[in-house]
């Protein structure tokens, strides 16, 4: 298959898709699924691209793979483990079974608890020492903190309720700055954790602590814990009616969905919180039940291999035309590149493809005035995912955002028409002659011919957020089906945790660096010099 399709993109590279793109083209290279619109018009995937790869995805066993998820098979196959995620979005509670018990009952149940407790902080009638919770700060990393923070940004129409903190790095430049502005009698701390040993969470919930014992005579009451370890957040002194657990068939990058979102349930109150796992499931049932070439996660993760794997483009730009999605590309950093850089394949072979993409970008319009320049000009293609909402949220400045929309949607033009030398020259005519118009037209070239996708949708609600992440989740499982790969694993980030272990003492002085390379010693050396 991999052949079929290089030999096939050999066919197709140097056509101008501008030429391909008329009303019955984007018509049949867009998808609606819900309430969003995924446009791929503006690549060079053609009829036979699309078929090829939709046979990709039927010979790599995708349809089977996906079934196994959703019955709680073990598919994380290097930890012995069910995926089910989707299960903490299953509101109507049918069976979920994992080695012969339905789950439904427990998922629902912390449901119900989380729920209780998130209303009682929005009400007051949880207070702290000082009295009603102002603040509330998420101490996590990864997981257990880019889904909260992306997803309370990007509601921040619907945040009504205390000011929510993220805590992740160890650099105590991070808590730091977040407890300058908490009161300590009114702080809600949410040690979030799956593993509840993770060295930067860990030490930063000691020093929020011990920030709050200065003022609190009973921490313990104005900290909640998010793990699946119960012992682990017993032994921290956290009440176990503030612990709120989950399985380890919910990956730390696929956990927003449970516990790990609290602090979003309390920043939107429980209804809206609903109303994302609602969105998030419908995308669930569209992505289990569309066929292939109608499936909107299906065909975003077909175009990712398209560009990645066939026309080898190392890395994809995300580029959320919605300033609340600020923290989206982070997010899908960890989501995708966790999950899918991996080189090799579940049975122990090495990849003869590569894995997955680098993923980057910022919000438009920032990014325009930023790196967008190399995008359009520079020798490397890049492909673009624009996101862009119909409406925003400020009703009174609904023309900024038309403004907005506008930006987007000229983007991906340009980026697919591009400008040519005879179309430079004319721009430059009136100020420039002979040689010199030459020179200066060669740098107002736009190649063109540059992929991007568009996802559209009519506004950033809850539900809808729902639906975008999942959409996500389900391309990265796609993809790493196609790849032959674990997506649920992560091997490749203990080597630097374990290094890190023993380089704390070499660091602190209490080792020698005798057992270290040259570069590493004397960079201690430097460092040590200079009081660290
Ligand atoms: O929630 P935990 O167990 O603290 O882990 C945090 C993050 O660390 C990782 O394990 C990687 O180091 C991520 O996969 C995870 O999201």
């Amino acid at each position: 298959m991999w052949n079929a399709l290089k030999k096939h993109h050999a066919t197709v590279a140097d056509r101008k898709f501008i030429e391909l793109v008329d009303a019955d083209r984007a018509n049949d290279f867009s998808v609606i699924a819900s309430d969003m619109r995924l446009d791929y018009a503006k690549t060079n995937i053609d009829k036979t691209g699309r078929d090829l790869l939709i046979d990709l995805l039927e010979t790599a066993g995708v349809t089977a793979k996906r079934d196994a998820m959703f019955a709680g098979e073990a598919i994380n196959e290097t930890e012995g483990r069910a995926v089910l995620h989707t299960a903490l979005r299953n509101l109507d509670g049918d069976a979920v079974m994992v080695n012969g018990k339905d789950v439904m009952p427990d998922v629902l149940r912390t449901l119900a608890n989380m729920s209780a407790f998130a209303e009682d902080v929005r009400s007051g009638a949880f207070t702290g020492q000082g009295g009603k919770i102002t603040d509330v700060v998420n101490i996590g990393i990864g997981g257990s903190d880019l889904g909260p923070a992306m997803a309370v940004n990007a509601l921040a129409p619907y945040h009504n309720e205390p000011r929510c903190h993220f805590v992740s790095n160890v650099d105590p430049a991070d808590i730091a700055g977040v407890l300058r502005t908490c009161d300590p009698a009114t702080t809600l701390v949410i040690v979030a954790s799956k593993t509840f040993t993770t060295i930067e969470t860990m030490t930063n919930a000691r020093t929020a602590q011990a920030w709050m014992a200065e003022v609190v005579t009973d921490t313990g009451a104005q900290f909640a814990a998010l793990s699946t370890a119960e012992d682990k957040t017993a032994a921290f002194g956290i009440a176990p009616e503030r612990v709120f657990g989950f399985e380890d068939w919910v990956g730390g990058r696929y956990s927003l969905w449970g516990p790990i979102g609290l602090s979003l349930m309390i920043a939107i109150g429980a209804d809206a919180f609903k109303s994302f796992l609602r969105g998030a499931q419908a995308m669930d049932v569209h992505f289990k039940s569309a066929d292939w070439s109608e499936n909107l996660p299906a065909l975003l993760a077909v175009v990712g291999i398209w560009h990645n794997q066939i026309c080898g483009y190392a890395t994809r730009a995300v580029l959320p035309y919605d300033n609340n999605l600020n923290r989206l590309p982070a997010y899908l950093q960890q989501l995708e590149m966790e999950s899918n850089g991996k080189g090799v394949s579940m049975d122990g072979a090495d990849l003869t493809v590569n894995s997955g993409p680098v993923v980057w970008g910022e919000p438009g319009t920032n990014g325009q005035h930023a790196f967008y320049q190399l995008i359009h000009q520079g020798t490397r293609v890049v492909p673009c995912e624009f996101l862009v909402a119909a409406r925003g949220h400020e009703d009174d400045l609904h023309h900024q955002h038309q403004l907005l929309v506008a930006n987007c949607l000229a983007q991906s033009e340009a980026l697919m028409t591009g400008r040519t030398l005879d179309e430079a020259r004319a721009k430059v005519a009136v100020k420039f002659d002979g040689d010199e118009l030459e020179r200066q037209a060669k740098h107002r070239v736009f190649p063109g011919n540059r992929p991007s996708v568009t996802i559209a949708y009519p506004q950033m609600t809850p539900f809808v957020l729902g639906q975008l992440i999942a959409l996500y989740e389900h391309r990265v499982f796609v993809e790493g089906v196609v790849l032959g790969i674990n997506s649920y694993d992560q091997w490749g980030v203990e080597l630097g945790k374990e290094l890190a272990t023993a380089l704390q003492p070499v660091v602190e002085g209490t080792a020698g660096t005798d057992n270290k390379d040259g570069s590493t010693a004397a960079l201690v050396d430097f460092l040590q010099k200079h009081g660290v």
